[in-house]
């Protein structure tokens, strides 16, 4: 950045000093960050000059001062680029910088930014290109750690992305310290189909092994904030969610894929009549994106809204984990991709999330062909409550083991006296018994055994955390043991199974761990963290173990 125009505010008269005092203040503003002010002096600086250009060709006839009017100009794409990459509008930062390109084919801080660019739009492939390019001008030889730094980054970024080889071991070890790893997008084996749950779904292509990656996916738009108690934190919730439409809107406003993929996503209504969107539309490298500004097919408001009622997701949800943040902390966003997992009451796969990213990963082994899907909301609760929940979100849940409970509420009115027993709080250990002794009666065999347990985990949570219920039942019940792994075995890893298992180590062998126990505790840590804390010391760590 800096004095090519001012030779000219000296040579010419009222247009070229007006662009001089453009460029000085567009510069400014973009020395001081002000990065929305200064591209709105830079627009004017360009259009002003692209008018000089045009009316020199006919009246001036000095090829410098053209010459360096084409300079400025591409000077001033590059920099406006610059700025809207800042505010991550990509995609008018690359035609700025395609713009600049056609001016000087080899500007080397245009290649610079568009390298940035592509990068910001998960383009890694392309992004190294364009770093390649970049170390042929001869201005490279001074900013050649700058671009090799970058071409390291294309190269790692790209190879997570076709292989799903991401580790998070060392920021954990660190204690989350510092910027939270940079990631790519993945998609894994899988693919959309017609779900029988309701309307699309994702589907394994592949056998997946639990903690392997499903996908990685930024969002579209996020929206953090802390929420207090009471009515303040409800005004917060709000405010917070004004702002994620604005964003969302204007993500969709700005580029024509996100509109394509976000208006391929549901609004709750006619699922089974939704097209099905080929998975190619989300992998970055392989999708064809355009400006949107000037396109005619704006998304609807309502439609928009209705959309993100169904879709968008919380952080902090149920069946996922937020890393390196501060647990206050509260975080909705849309993650286009993910949107497409349906819920289940028999889920097996969980996600993390790690910046504007959300990693999704199987909490249990999952055959292909298999639909893949992660809990909308506590499914360690009876049927009665599950319910509700759906309700909630707008839909009757259509999984199996929903349709095995029903079943079994209808012809079985054991089970609904010892439901409203725990309704009304009876002895936690009178409840399991019931169960238990109900379970064989009943001839509940194999992994329906773990559904019913998972149904009344409160009340087995209760009995195992008690010394007092353990001295007058323990002997008549299955051990913790038996009941995690038969409920893991059918919800897939699950934190409060997780940590039930810690504990339970801990106090049968006075406050230090068990080798096969402990293996056994690093699988459910994996399904629950997935293999990105490959490291067994940060899985640890996570866990809560020494
Ligand atoms: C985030 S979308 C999931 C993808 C959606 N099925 C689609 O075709 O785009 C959430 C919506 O899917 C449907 N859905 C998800 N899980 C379901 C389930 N277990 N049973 C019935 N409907 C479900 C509900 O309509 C819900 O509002």
């Amino acid at each position: 950045m800096g004095g090519e125009g001012f030779e000219l505010e000296e040579e010419r008269d009222g247009p070229l000093e007006l662009l001089q005092s453009l460029r000085s203040k567009a510069t400014e503003l973009l020395l001081r960050e002000e990065w929305e002010e200064s591209i709105l002096v830079y627009t004017q600086f360009i259009d002003l000059s692209r008018i000089q250009i045009s009316n020199a060709g006919e009246s001036d006839p000095d090829p410098d001062s053209i010459a360096k009017l084409r300079r400025s100009l591409c000077l001033s794409l590059c920099n406006r680029a610059e700025a809207r990459a800042r505010l991550r509008h990509y995609l008018e930062a690359m035609k700025d910088c395609d713009q600049a390109l056609e001016i000087e084919k080899t500007h080397f801080k245009t290649l610079l930014c568009k390298g940035k660019v592509l990068l910001g739009l998960s383009k890694y492939s392309s992004a190294l290109e364009c770093f390649k390019t970049a170390l042929l001008d001869p201005q490279a030889s001074d900013n050649l750690e700058t671009v090799t730094v970058y071409m390291e980054k294309c190269k790692k970024l790209e190879f997570q992305a076709k292989t799903g080889a991401f580790d998070l071991s060392d920021w954990i070890l660190s204690g989350f310290r510092g910027r939270c790893p940079e990631l790519a997008e993945f998609i894994g084996s899988i693919e959309i189909k017609k779900s029988d749950l309701s309307g699309r779904g994702l589907f394994a292509t592949k056998n997946i092994v639990a903690g392997t990656l499903i996908l990685v996916t930024k969002a579209v738009a996020i929206e953090r904030g802390i929420l207090g108690n009471g009515d303040s934190g409800e005004k917060a919730q709000l405010i917070m969610w004004k702002n994620f439409v604005e964003e969302v809107t204007e993500s969709v406003r700005r580029c024509d894929r996100t509109r394509r993929v976000v208006s391929a996503l549901s609004t709750g209504k006619d699922e089974d009549s939704l097209e099905i969107p080929e998975i190619s539309l989300f992998r970055p490298e392989e999708a064809f994106e355009t400006c949107g500004g000037d396109l005619k097919h704006n998304l609807d408001s309502e439609k928009l809204l209705s959309i993100l009622d169904v879709n968008s997701l919380v952080e902090d949800a149920v069946s996922a984990k937020v890393m390196g943040k501060n647990k206050e902390y509260y975080g909705v966003g849309l993650w286009t991709l993910a949107s497409f997992i349906n819920h289940s009451c028999l889920p097996n796969a969980r996600r993390l999330h790690v910046g504007d990213y959300a990693i999704v990963h199987a909490s249990k082994d999952i055959k292909a062909g298999e639909e893949i899907s992660f809990a909308y909301f506590d499914v360690l609760s009876p049927l009665e409550k599950r319910k509700e929940m759906a309700e909630s979100w707008g839909f009757c849940c259509g999984c199996s083991r929903c349709k095995i409970e029903s079943l079994l509420y209808v012809t079985n009115q054991e089970i609904r006296e010892i439901e409203m027993g725990v309704e009304r709080g009876v002895d936690a250990g009178n409840a399991v018994y019931m169960m238990e002794e109900g379970m064989k009666r009943w001839k509940v065999k194999g992994k329906d055994k773990g559904l019913l347990r998972a149904s009344y985990w409160r009340v087995y949570d209760e009995i195992y955390n008690s010394e007092r219920l353990m001295k007058r039942w323990g002997r008549k019940i299955p051990t913790m043991e038996v009941v995690v792994d038969s409920v893991s075995d059918v919800i897939g890893s699950e934190e409060r199974l997780m940590k039930m298992a810690v504990e339970g180590m801990m106090k049968k062998n006075g406050g230090s761990s068990n080798i096969v126990e402990m293996e056994k505790i690093l699988k459910l840590g994996k399904g629950v963290y997935s293999k990105v804390v490959s490291k067994k010391k940060a899985m640890k760590t996570l866990i809560g173990l020494k």
